[in-house]
């Protein structure tokens, strides 16, 4: 089956296609969604930092607009990736998932890390470029991994000060430079709740643009200590029994995936699937 959405650096001198629209507030979108027509929004006068083109769409091409500031279009509103993320259509989320990383990457890549200089596009290539360093900057993705640590039938689960109220999810944290992902996981569970783990096992991946990071999921079995949960990070961490789980995150995260597969293995239930 041909895939409904798919990346691609397009040439913005050709007219026509569709067009999403990105400013501090999120996405524009009107009655029909976040899709517009391309050459009509264009001729709405918006304040554009950048246009990307970022792929086909059922066959059509899409491209980003990146807004410098907040505008006002009569009958359309402004809706962040969240909330397309928690309750739009799979699709559709990753095509914004997409531009918000390209949007993103090139409100931040505007001018030489190294010189200071102007970056200009390079055209199909998803680069920017700075001509007196001949210095090319690629979007960002941040490598992070996330566990899920188990000791027969509990999980442990933790809350940060920044999740919503009652919702315990999984242990996460970035990469740092000089380690692998099973080494980063080592010593966030270490920062993070001073447990030991043992039979890490890698489970899957999945995008997470907010803003631009690549989780690596991870079981690992419960191998040593006592909670102790970091100051600040981590408000409350407990073993919870699989029959008896507190609020979750949603359900298309890789948290989330984590978890309820673990739960399904373990009551002999049918595996979830892991969300892209
Ligand atoms: N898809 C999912 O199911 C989940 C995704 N996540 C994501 O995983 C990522 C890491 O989780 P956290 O616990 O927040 O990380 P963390 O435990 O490493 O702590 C966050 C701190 O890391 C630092 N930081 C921020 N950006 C960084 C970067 N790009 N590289 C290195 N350090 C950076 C900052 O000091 C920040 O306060 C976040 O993007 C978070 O949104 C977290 C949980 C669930
Ligand atoms: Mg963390
Ligand atoms: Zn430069």
């Amino acid at each position: 089956m041909t895939p409904r959405w798919t990346t691609a650096v397009l040439d913005t001198q050709q007219p026509g296609g569709l067009a999403v629209v990105r400013g501090p507030d999120g996405f524009l979108l009107d009655d029909n969604g976040p899709l517009f027509a391309r050459e009509w929004i264009k001729g709405q006068a918006l304040p554009v930092l950048a246009e990307h083109g970022i792929g086909y769409l059922d066959g059509e091409p899409v491209y980003l607009l990146e807004l410098e500031s907040h505008t006002h279009i009569q009958g359309c509103r402004w809706q962040g990736l969240r909330a397309f993320m928690l309750e739009g259509d799979h699709t559709l989320y990753k095509v914004l998932g997409y531009a918000a990383q390209i949007g993103t990457w090139s409100r931040e890549h505007r001018f030489c890390g190294s010189c200071g200089l102007a970056m200009t596009q390079v055209p199909l290539e998803r680069a920017m470029y700075c001509a007196a360093c001949d210095l090319r900057s690629y979007p960002r993705i941040s490598p992070s991994m996330i566990v899920l640590i188990t000791r027969g039938d509990e999980v442990l689960l933790a809350r940060s000060p920044r999740f919503v109220p009652g919702v315990y999810s999984t242990l996460a944290g970035f990469a740092e430079p000089g380690e692998s992902a099973e080494e980063c996981l080592v010593r966030e569970v270490r920062e993070e709740v001073q447990l030991e783990v043992k039979n890490i096992q890698y489970v899957g991946s999945q995008c997470w643009p907010f803003p631009h990071s690549m989780m690596l999921g991870f079981h690992a079995e419960y191998a040593g200590g006592e909670i102790v949960p970091q100051a600040d990070e981590i408000e409350d961490a407990q073993w919870f029994n699989v029959h008896n789980l507190p609020p979750l995150p949603a359900s298309r995260s890789i948290a989330r995936y984590l978890i309820d597969l673990y739960v399904a293995r373990r009551l002999g239930h049918a595996e979830p699937v892991l969300p892209s």
